[in-house]
């Protein structure tokens, strides 16, 4: 995969965040994080859980379990990122300020 593919990935999760944002579809775990009084909580705290058990993968040099977590880490951060009415556009721009 080339970056513009990653890219891609990244913008299309961030898209389909923001609809289930806007329509709440049920059955829809993203939906739920919307829609649950604790929401924003449960985000926060994935964030704290995934952080510690990409830690522990990178001890292992476990890579798999590196990239499960790492996905899991960007995915609960674009939810989050969208519950604060950001974008995607801000993640890269800040990123882009620092070349
Ligand atoms: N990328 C994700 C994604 N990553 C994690 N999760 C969910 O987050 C929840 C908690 O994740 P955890 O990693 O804690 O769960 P776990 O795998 O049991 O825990 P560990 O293996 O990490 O210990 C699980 O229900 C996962 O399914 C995700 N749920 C959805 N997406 C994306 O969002 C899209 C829309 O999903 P829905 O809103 O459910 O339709 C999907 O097509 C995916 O592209």
């Amino acid at each position: 995969m080339d970056d513009a593919d990653a890219d891609d990935v990244i913008d299309d999760l961030f898209a389909v965040i923001e609809d289930r944002k806007e329509n709440l579809p049920e059955d829809s775990y993203t939906t739920s994080l919307f829609t649950h009084e604790k929401g924003e909580n449960a985000v926060l705290e994935k964030l704290g859980e995934e952080t510690t058990e990409l830690i522990l993968a990178a001890k292992d040099d476990d890579r798999e379990e590196l990239a499960h977590e790492s996905a899991d880490i960007v995915y609960h951060l674009l939810v989050l990122l969208s519950m604060k009415d950001m974008d995607v556009e801000d993640l890269r721009s800040e990123l882009s300020k620092r070349r």
